[in-house]
């Protein structure tokens, strides 16, 4: 009887060993980083009030640096601290290369055939080496420098006649149809306002895509969701990709029909001859011997996404650093004496200045840390990994908060004051080489991502915002017209 005893109290004693050593492994395996309580259904989605970066930049005061959280059943992970930005996006870059598949993006980027949902692979290689070689590369955005002068030019000159003529102007409006005409006028040689039909057609549409992909889709959160179209979505998308296709197709089938004459008289490939981004496109798409051959729905796909990436991103940040120049006068007049003492009264400033105008250059970083017209990067994980003493698994998508880091305490004196000299003063900076970095290298300032799917339009973005700020500072008529209708913003 004592044997059976004996025998039972060390049985129950193995086995409590046995479960206190696997409870142990299993914590120190799968420990978690902190979340709030969840709702049944809906995981965190009530927390993303009262818009997505507020709402989470709050969860992050609360819970720390890195926060595990649910959208519906999907497990996200929130970051708003540099360090541990920098271990997700460059330590272990290579577990998140891909974007999370939206059912809204997806249906109008032709089942990810694009290039900012593409998963990381051969396609999307191509096409980013197409991007910052060819689309986006020095020597194209040189070419068409033109485009962008004639469209800055016309913007201040309407902004003049409006002053003169006391004519009330849309301020906001008028910044989107800038960086629309830029930026379609560059990809296939059409503006997005003015007497043409096509132009405000195109415009109306990319509109409504822009705001059909980023809606949030119970379907992409909530499982029984899934094949429901609650809100109304299915219609809409079918109508506006099918009115998309058929422009898109109209604009390929004349470039098509103009690039047959010109290699029919034998000037295509003439260097006089400016070669719009939808011609360099459909140069890879008709080479047989390329190695990724792309299709016409991946230059679709890619149309829209240097659309939908360019065009807001752009005049957003022009938009708020026009409303921080006016609401700080003393910036707007340091500017301003740069600018004449580089550039003179006598003509504007031209793109080639800017690099000689670090005082706009500041104004237009510091516009970006408390601005970012990004304020999120997103990613999906494929593979599990340890962060930050965290087990972050398979299948996460991950939120880097920009517009938390860019408004971090901790890094940032002052952290709310808009103060462009602290990008000119290498103490604030600790001495570090990167003290005016925007590209990714320095993971306090992250605008336009970081790593090799970071943003390929940044240089661009840069110029265009820079120059625009730049040329309405010069002009004391726009000066006062921006003035007078700050209130918009
Ligand atoms: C101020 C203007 C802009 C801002 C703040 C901005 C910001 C961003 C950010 C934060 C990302 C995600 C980066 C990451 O995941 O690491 C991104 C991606 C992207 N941006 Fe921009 N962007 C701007 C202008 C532009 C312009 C002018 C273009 C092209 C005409 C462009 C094209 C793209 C594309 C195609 C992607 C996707 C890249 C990929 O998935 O590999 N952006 N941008």
């Amino acid at each position: 009887m004592a044997d059976l005893g004996d025998n039972l109290t060390i049985c129950l004693a193995t086995t409590i060993l046995i479960l206190a050593i696997f409870a142990k492994t299993r914590a120190k395996g799968q420990r978690r980083p902190p979340s709030p309580p969840a709702l049944p259904i809906i995981g965190h989605l009530h927390l993303l009030r009262p818009i997505p970066h507020r709402g989470l930049h709050k969860l992050s005061i609360r819970y720390g640096p890195i926060v595990s959280f649910y959208l519906g059943s999907k497990h996200c992970v929130l970051v708003s601290s540099p360090e541990i930005a920098e271990e997700f996006l460059k330590t272990n870059e290579t577990s998140y290369l891909d974007r999370p598949k939206m059912a809204n993006f997806d249906y109008l980027t032709y089942g990810t055939s694009d290039f900012s949902t593409a998963p990381y692979g051969p396609r999307w290689k191509l096409m980013k080496k197409l991007c910052m070689s060819e689309l986006l590369g020095p020597r194209t955005l040189e070419k068409l420098l033109p485009i962008r002068r004639e469209e800055t030019r016309a913007f201040l000159e309407m902004a003049k006649r409006k002053v003169v003529t006391g004519e009330p102007v849309d301020v906001v409006a008028e910044l989107m149809a800038l960086t629309n005409n830029t930026i379609s006028r560059m990809m296939f040689s059409y503006r997005c306002s003015g007497d043409e039909n096509k132009a405000e057609e195109i415009r109306k549409m990319m509109r409504e895509m822009n705001e059909l992909g980023t809606k949030f889709n119970l379907a992409d959160i909530i499982w029984f969701c899934k094949n429901l179209d609650l809100q109304g979505f299915r219609k809409r998308l079918v109508d506006v990709r099918d009115r998309y296709d058929t422009m898109m197709e109209r604009i390929m089938k004349e470039h098509e029909e103009e690039r047959r004459k010109r290699k029919e008289m034998g000037n295509y490939e003439d260097e006089a001859v400016v070669k719009d981004l939808l011609d360099i496109l459909l140069d890879v798409y008709e080479d047989e011997s390329s190695e990724v051959r792309l299709t016409r729905e991946n230059i679709k796909g890619f149309i829209l996404n240097l659309f939908g990436a360019g065009t807001d991103t752009s005049s957003t940040t022009i938009g708020w650093g026009l409303s921080e120049l006016i609401n700080n006068p003393h910036v707007m007049e340091k500017a301003r004496q740069e600018i004449d003492s580089v550039v003179g009264k006598n003509r504007i400033l031209e793109e080639s200045d800017v690099p000689n105008l670090p005082y706009l250059q500041a104004i237009v970083k510091e516009t970006l840390r408390l601005h970012p017209s990004g304020p999120f990067i997103v990613r999906e994980s494929t593979k599990a990994c340890f962060i930050a003493g965290y087990e972050i698994p398979e299948d996460t998508r991950l939120y880097v908060n920009v517009w938390s880091l860019g408004r971090n305490p901790k890094q940032w004196k002052n952290h709310l004051e808009y103060r462009p000299e602290r990008f000119l003063n290498r103490e604030e900076w600790q001495g570090k080489s990167q003290w005016l970095d925007v590209m990714g290298q320095d993971f306090n300032l992250l605008p336009f991502g970081s790593g090799r799917r970071s943003c390929p339009g940044a240089a661009l973005a840069l110029t265009i915002v820079s120059t625009v700020l730049g040329s309405s500072e010069n002009l004391q008529p726009v000066y006062v017209f921006i003035s007078c209708f700050s209130d918009n913003y």
